[in-house]
């Protein structure tokens, strides 16, 4: 995967068409999330989030975030029920966030931003891997978290204690927000948002772009605006 891509003015989202022209695509994330326009929808069941911690393989920083991938293996960490069919397995976790907290969440709810995201990435395991899944209109569910600002604490890596209280979400089907830009992703966006403390989001924003022999850049602002809902009006809710 070319890393050509980023966030800079010359190589971000406003760039990305010119690589990967479904940035311009039907069904592109993330969306502003208008929440008059949103429906009870009765089809819809609750989340069912199943992780194992012990599943969790390694943190990284991969120059555009950084995450923490799962072992995929086995059902051992599953995302099910919620929107989607069958069940979708657990591959990685990671964030976007923004330069100060009045930005750097990918989607935004009726216009409001929030200073962070959590993206946690599921793959159909109808398909015999991620990058099988990643290219079909099924193959993916990302579950949107919003962090906000205040007192916490983050401790190990079982993905469950960054779950807010709530799994009431909305769900749309939308892309990747980073190139590839892949129109296969199920967004389900949960409507309560976790907190984090800016002593956390100071560690995000010292977190770096570049590589040691590189000028350090600091990774921040990593997220792609919201993009046109393109007849996508009738946002699904649950709860
Ligand atoms: N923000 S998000 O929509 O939740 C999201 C989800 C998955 C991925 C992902 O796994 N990608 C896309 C970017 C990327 C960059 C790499 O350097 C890389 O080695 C892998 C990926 C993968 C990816 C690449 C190709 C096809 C599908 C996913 C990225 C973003
Ligand atoms: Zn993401």
């Amino acid at each position: 995967m070319s890393h050509g891509w980023g966030y800079a003015e010359h190589n971000g989202p406003e760039k990305w068409c010119d690589n990967f022209p479904i940035a311009n695509g039907p069904r592109q994330s993330p969306i502003d999330i208008q929440t008059s326009g949103s429906s009870y929808d009765e089809s819809l069941k609750a989340l069912k989030l199943q992780y194992d911690p012990s599943t969790s393989l390694d943190i990284l920083n991969n120059g555009h975030s950084f995450q923490v991938t799962f072992a995929d293996n086995d059902d051992s960490s599953t995302l099910t029920e919620g929107p989607i069919s069958g069940k979708y397995r657990l591959k990685q976790f990671h964030f976007h966030w923004g330069a100060s907290d009045d930005k750097g969440s990918e989607h935004t709810v009726d216009g409001k931003c929030y200073p962070a995201e959590l993206h946690l990435v599921h793959w159909n395991t109808e398909y015999p891997s991620f990058g099988e899944a990643a290219s079909k209109p099924d193959g993916l569910a990302v579950v949107g978290v919003f962090l906000e600002g205040k007192q916490t604490s983050f401790t190990n890596f079982d993905p469950t204690i960054l779950l807010p209280e709530s799994l009431d979400y909305w769900t749309y089907l939308g892309s990747l927000t980073t190139p590839p830009l892949l129109e296969s992703v199920t967004w389900i966006v949960c409507k309560q948002s976790i907190s984090v403390s800016s002593e956390q989001m100071k560690k995000f924003r010292s977190l770096l772009f570049t590589a040691e022999d590189e000028e350090a850049c600091c990774m921040v602002n990593n997220y792609r605006p919201p993009q046109p809902l393109k007849g996508r009006e009738d946002m699904q809710a649950w709860g």
